[in-house]
């Protein structure tokens, strides 16, 4: 199929590359003439596994290219799928890039006389897609949604994950005005074999997408208060906690008895908080939205809450120990959000550095990727803020090590050389991913999350 789609970001270039392997020919839009340079000359502008050898695949072989002329390449495919920005502005959904997008699109099919559909990719509030989305169309084109299709496709995927989430997801929700909406949309994911796909109206897909993200924030939040609990409380600790009680059936599904995921990779790990451009705006718009309904929610409230006093308690456990934390040299391991990406937007090592500084600490922060979207946030300053990729320069004389992001380089540093490297070998684990006896052994004082 001719697929258009606006806005090549994260979730727009992955959805065009992927599609574009798929067979089908996709035009990608963006504003941005840096991003569509990049797109042609098949580099990617984002860091994500696998996604550049996709991309040179994809542009070789004629299947997508890239451009800023809106007009040109929605007369030119059958679906425009939008996947611009929805930021939040003051906790509120931030529609008018959706709005701008869709406009520009009612005013092309104006004057297209054959069927298009268009589908909304970008995470909206319920109603958006059969009030604000359909009017505007509507208005725009001067013809009936009917005549044009309408569908509202949420997207799933997780950033470092990305295209394997987009090309073996679980399930894809397809939100349609009508049957011929659905239908269409339906074609574009005939080869993707093993998921289901689900059709349902408009504002039960937008739904859908916030109740998932919802729902994966709060067992973060919930493990977070279980694991506040645990460093209160000698001897428990909350990564046994958790592992044991996700070995219920009802967590970790098993087939012929062999358990299905094993790796309790289930968002009930305990950590210093859930960061990135989804979770933290998304369940915000969510509670204002509820809010706007005139119900006060009372559990995503709560989610918002606990994410946010997480990094902070983190916090106040190292000054529990060191009394004052005022002109110490403390190393940040990890400033993304996640491992495998250079996202640090709503990262909780912002909030740690930020709390660190005010109390008068010295920060090295330390990332194989994400030092330079950090320095954009918390830029460098000979005195009190510095970031390296390499580990060794940074705890070279450091007073405390804090474990902020899991990536697997971080695991692997020998215990032996924080005891060697460091001045005074405390290290605290903010995502339980290092060993504690190994480190005990090696002299090193050991603090974890969820953990006395
Ligand atoms: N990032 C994720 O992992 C993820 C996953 C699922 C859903 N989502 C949702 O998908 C949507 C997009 O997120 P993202 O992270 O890809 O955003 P992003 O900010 O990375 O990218 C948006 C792109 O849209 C472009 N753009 C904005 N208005 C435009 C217009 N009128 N014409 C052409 N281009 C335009 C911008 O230049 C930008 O490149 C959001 O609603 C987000 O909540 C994101
Ligand atoms: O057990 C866990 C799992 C995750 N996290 C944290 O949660 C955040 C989000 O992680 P993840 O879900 O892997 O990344 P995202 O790319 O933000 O993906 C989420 O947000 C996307 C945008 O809406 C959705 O498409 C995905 O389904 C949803 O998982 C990160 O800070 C993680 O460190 C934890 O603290 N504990």
């Amino acid at each position: 199929m001719k697929i258009s789609i606006i806005g090549t970001g994260y979730v727009g270039l992955v959805t065009g590359i992927c599609l574009a392997s798929k067979g089908h020919k996709v035009i990608c839009i963006d504003k941005k003439q840096e991003v569509v340079d990049k797109i042609n000359a098949m580099v990617s502008p984002i860091y994500e596994p696998g996604l550049e050898e996709l991309l040179i695949k994809a542009v070789s072989s004629g299947n997508l290219i890239a451009t800023t002329n809106l007009e040109h390449s929605v007369l030119n495919s059958e679906v425009s799928i939008i996947a611009v920005g929805t930021p939040a502005n003051n906790d509120e959904i931030d529609l008018s890039y959706i709005e701008k997008s869709v406009w520009e699109i009612g005013s092309v099919l104006k004057n297209k006389n054959c069927y298009h559909v268009v589908c909304v990719k970008s995470t909206v509030v319920p109603a958006t897609s059969d009030t604000i989305v359909k009017n505007l169309l509507e208005k725009a084109s001067d013809k009936m949604i009917g005549e044009i299709g309408l569908a509202m496709n949420p997207e799933f995927l997780r950033e470092g994950k990305a295209v394997e989430d987009f090309m073996y997801p679980d399930r894809i929700v397809i939100g349609a005005h009508d049957h011929r909406s659905f239908e269409t949309m339906k074609n574009i994911y005939k080869d993707f074999f093993n998921a289901p796909i689900l059709h349902v109206n408009l504002r039960t897909a937008e739904m859908i997408k916030y109740t998932s993200n919802a729902l994966l924030a709060t067992l973060i939040s919930f493990s977070n208060e279980i694991a506040a609990l645990c460093e209160k409380t000698k001897n428990i600790d909350v990564k046994e906690v958790m592992e044991y009680v996700t070995l219920d059936k009802r967590f970790n599904p098993r087939i012929d008895k062999q358990l299905v995921n094993p790796g309790m990779n289930n968002y009930l790990k305990a950590g210093c908080g859930f960061g990135g451009s989804c979770f933290p705006k998304d369940v915000k718009a969510l509670i204002s939205y509820s809010k706007g309904l005139g119900y006060q929610p009372q559990i995503i409230d709560a989610t918002i809450k606990i994410n946010k006093e997480q990094p902070l308690r983190l916090i106040k456990r190292l000054e529990e120990k060191l009394i004052s934390l005022k002109g110490k040299k403390i190393v940040i391991l990890g400033l993304a959000f996640k491992p495998d990406t250079d996202d640090i937007r709503e990262s909780p090592a912002i909030a740690i550095i930020n709390s660190l500084l005010e109390k008068g600490a010295l920060i090295h922060g330390v990332d194989p990727i994400a030092i330079e979207s950090m320095k954009k946030v918390i830029p460098e300053d000979k005195k009190s803020v510095s970031y390296t990729p390499d580990y060794v320069t940074a705890l070279k004389s450091a007073d405390v090590a804090i474990l902020v992001t899991s990536w697997p380089e971080f695991a692997a540093i020998p215990p032996e050389a924080f005891n060697k490297l460091m001045k005074t070998p405390i290290v605290l684990d903010g995502r339980r991913v290092l060993d504690k006896k190994a480190f005990e052994a090696a002299g090193v004082v050991y603090m974890g999350i969820g953990l006395a």
